[in-house]
């Protein structure tokens, strides 16, 4: 391999959101990051690294210089050791493995549409998708029990509807249990998983022990002293790439929890189309039995450079890249 010439370039990202996405503490009215383009003789690869404000510890800043260190190490031959920055080790990792075709190209374009809460809304986005009806709906923003109203609502309209909740770590116990309370204990079981109900992994435990909700871990897969095991009450486990880090610590996090017999779920951090539609790809290779969490490209204004299957948001090509750094 390293006697074909390689060649490299950073390009920087900006796309407008839609009005009033609003992450964590912060709206959010640019989505911006890096696409980096590798090539050796006929072979290329696409890589995006677009850490998430509020949720990624690294700065864009931060992302792009460590992009152009390992690039150029790659372009001198050496093998790239993976980033400490999740965001860049993820994308250099896809890079890779679309040139050396380790990533296939079949795609799992299902979504778990994320709902508001409108039983006629979801009823109509339901009946257009094909298979399995899932969709994830964000609770802990509001009031517990309206919360708990809303989710009993949908289920009791939607007899095939199963629902994938994220609280976001926002409650304490009892919130969590007034949340509980309105929801039939007959549906609960249609309540695929509730992603960090509560503050700490232990209230969260002792609440899906005591509801018979089963909830997955999300930020906590990202914590230092996180093992995937089997636990009472969990469900699942979701993977943010962008988040976690490069395609081998995603594969190895797959393969834990299928052994512990979880569910992984492979889920965005609003990437670019470019990079939800890698996540697609991803989540058809390790986890083909899964609907992925990928339905974040409509808080976006446009596409870039790849499209969604049967999205009508405006696909920009590379005029709308800046091009930071080429060798
Ligand atoms: O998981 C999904 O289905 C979609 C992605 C999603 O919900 C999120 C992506 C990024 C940040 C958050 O707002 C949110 C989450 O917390 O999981
Ligand atoms: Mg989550």
């Amino acid at each position: 391999m390293g006697a074909l010439t390689r060649s490299a370039a950073i390009y920087r990202y900006r796309l407008p959101m839609e009005a009033g996405v609003v992450l964590r503490n912060q709206r959010l009215k640019t989505r911006d990051g890096l696409l980096i383009h590798l090539q050796q003789g006929e072979q290329q690869g696409w890589g995006e690294i677009a850490p998430l404000p509020e949720f990624s510890q690294e700065t864009l800043e931060q992302a792009q210089q460590a992009t152009l260190i390992g690039l150029q190490a790659w372009l001198v031959g050496e093998d790239m050791a993976a980033s400490e920055l999740p965001s860049v080790a993820f994308g250099i990792s896809c890079a890779l493995a679309e040139l050396t075709g380790l990533l296939p190209l079949r795609a799992d374009y299902r979504k778990a549409p994320l709902c508001t809460g409108d039983p006629d809304e979801l009823f109509a986005m339901l009946n257009a998708l094909p298979g399995e009806k899932v969709a994830k709906v964000k609770v802990g923003l509001y009031e517990a029990v309206r919360d708990g109203m809303v989710v009993n609502v949908l289920l009791e309209a939607l007899p095939e509807l199963k629902l994938r909740l994220d609280a976001n770590r926002s409650w304490t116990r009892a919130k969590a249990d007034s949340f509980a309370k309105y929801v039939n204990p007959a549906w609960r079981d249609r309540i695929a998983f509730l992603e960090e109900p509560c503050k700490t992994r232990d209230e969260s435990r002792g609440f899906a022990q005591a509801t018979g909700i089963a909830i997955a871990w999300d930020e906590s897969v990202r914590e230092a002293d996180f093992v995937v095991q089997a636990e009472p009450g969990v469900a699942a486990i979701v993977i943010k790439p962008t988040l976690v880090g490069s395609l081998s610590r995603c594969r190895e996090l797959v393969e834990q929890a299928h052994q512990a017999g979880l569910t992984a779920v492979i889920s965005s951090s609003i990437e670019s189309s470019l990079g939800l539609t890698q996540l697609a790809r991803i989540a058809h290779w390790l986890t083909p039995d899964t609907i992925p969490g990928l339905d974040t490209l409509d808080l976006m204004q446009a596409q870039l450079m790849r499209g969604w299957p049967e999205s009508r948001l405006p696909l920009l090509n590379t005029d709308a890249l800046e091009c930071l750094w080429r060798s």
